[in-house]
């Protein structure tokens, strides 16, 4: 018999669910064991640890305690603690200092590390002096000794994380990082993050809040959430994986921008990019979209070759024009299999010319739930926005409509959407100076991966899909 306060219960364990009841049956405590963080036992106590999810997301930690003769407490503690599997045991925690309001060590130390040792999680916390410093880590990194890796830091920390690992990943196993048309062989080990940057995007994505002690606890959990991961290549190089947004022209304008005002620390994303706005460029581009394959495509597929609908001010085509434009996968082949290890086929593939403002596409995917644009990770496709020709008004209102989710942010008629496995832009009127070996444009160019300014070097660049390439800590489902 075991006893909770001044109660005599009964305790049983059933289909996930650790009861606590009255000997008359009445329920007094339900705890799922996903839910429970860690279980304690001396002598003829246990205590359980377990979260509840509030309605604001965000998660409390709760405990009960149970009394019983010591046989009952062990037989009640290897039975949960057998349950326990897959829960992270070792985890190496990197930490940027100078992420977001430079709280990041502050926040480690007052919120994750206790509920670490709660969990009797083996650490190895490295503070990081400077950029790359993660990538090099994770370089020769011994990942086996490790359940996972935690960042504490904002959006970009990750992705530099995500970047090392899947390189890391991809040299073990011999995949040349440099063919753009390569599969990737995704990660198994799965990457936490504790918000402490300035955006903190993508842990809002997946936890539904910013706060830090949640994104502790859903790592203890020890759930994973798949996620999908594009790669940009040019010039026969990996330029970078993103994970979130990659962004040509506008977007890529505004990182430059906002890079030049860092000392204006997270507040220069609220000023900065409206500047930008106001100058913004146009660009002369070729965009080829690479179809889903039969398996990818959802089951209202859409006819890529008869769907470009190009807007006012961009260079229009005849259907018979377009039809000339879609190469077969044959000669697709061709032309990608010149010193590639392996060629993808294409089974038709769609080309749209004109001049734009931006070409961005979503890692993860932005769609309709709940009257909302909400992310849904791992996703079959990816979805590529064009945006062409328009007032700046209109613009301004499309972009804002995108900044609140609003359902309707892309039926713009300036905004043209493919849903693809892979894209590659051209610049038309790009020229190329060559000194030596060196290759560079003459005007810069720059892409946003996920909040990284990248300057192109190359006139094309090119981007590809892969599915459910990275693991985060979380559980997204509900
Ligand atoms: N000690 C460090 N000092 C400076 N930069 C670092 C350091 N450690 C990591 N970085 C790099 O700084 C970039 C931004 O980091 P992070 O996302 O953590 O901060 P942030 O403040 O949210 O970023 P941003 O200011 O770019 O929005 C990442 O590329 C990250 O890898």
């Amino acid at each position: 018999m075991f006893h909770f306060g001044h109660k005599s219960v009964d305790v049983s364990l059933c289909e996930g669910v650790m009861t606590v009841a009255t000997p008359d049956n009445d329920i007094l405590v339900s705890i799922e064991i996903r839910h429970m963080l860690k279980v304690t036992k001396k002598d003829g106590n246990l205590t359980v640890y377990y979260v509840e999810k509030k309605k604001n997301k965000t998660l409390n930690m709760k405990m009960i305690s149970l009394n019983a003769d010591f046989e009952d407490i062990q037989n009640l503690y290897c039975d949960l603690d057998a349950k326990f599997k897959g829960r992270p045991k070792s985890l190496l925690v990197i930490i940027n200092p100078n992420a977001g309001k430079k709280k990041g060590i502050k926040v480690y130390k007052k919120i994750a590390d206790s509920l670490f040792q709660l969990c009797d999680i083996k650490l190895d916390i490295i503070v990081t002096n400077r950029q790359n410093e993660p990538t090099e880590i994770l370089k020769n990194y011994d990942l086996s000794k490790i359940d996972g890796i935690v960042t504490v830091g904002g959006d970009g920390l990750y992705c530099e994380c995500m970047n090392g690992l899947v390189k890391r990943i991809q040299q073990d196993n011999s995949v040349n990082l440099d063919n753009h048309n390569a599969d990737i062989v995704s990660s198994a080990l799965p990457i936490g993050i504790i918000p402490a940057g300035s955006g903190d995007v993508i842990v809002q994505y997946l936890h539904g809040t910013r706060c830090p002690r949640t994104a502790v606890m859903h790592i203890l959990l020890g759930n994973h959430v798949d996620s999908n991961i594009v790669s940009v290549h040019a010039g026969r190089h990996l330029l970078s994986y993103s994970a979130l947004v990659l962004g040509f022209g506008l977007f890529g304008d505004m990182m430059h921008d906002c890079e030049k005002f860092r000392w204006m620390g997270p507040s220069r994303y609220n000023i900065i990019p409206l500047g930008s706005m106001l100058k913004r460029r146009e660009f002369d581009v070729e965009v080829e979209y690479y179809p889903l394959t039969q398996n990818e495509k959802p089951k209202q597929a859409r006819l890529y070759g008869r769907q470009v609908s190009l807007p006012n001010g961009s260079v229009s085509q005849s259907k018979l024009q377009r039809k000339q434009r879609t190469k077969s996968s044959s000669d697709l082949q061709k032309e990608n299999s010149v010193n590639e290890d392996k060629t993808i086929l294409f089974p038709d593939l769609v080309k749209e010319e004109g001049r734009i403002y931006a070409v961005d596409s979503h890692a993860i995917m932005m769609k309709e739930k709940s009257g909302r644009m909400m992310p849904h990770f791992g996703q079959n496709s990816l979805m590529v926005y064009t945006t062409h020709k328009c007032t700046l008004p209109d613009h301004v209102s499309q972009l804002t409509k995108v900044k609140n989710e609003k359902l309707d942010c892309y039926d713009y008629k300036f905004v043209n959407k493919h849903e693809v496995s892979g894209y590659r832009v051209k610049l038309l009127n790009a020229t190329v100076n060559t000194a030596g070996n060196n290759k560079d444009l003459q005007k810069d160019y720059y892409i946003n991966c996920d909040g990284e300014c990248i300057r192109l070097k190359e006139p094309v660049f090119n981007v590809k899909l892969h599915k459910n390439a990275v693991k985060f800590f979380g559980d997204f489902a509900d």
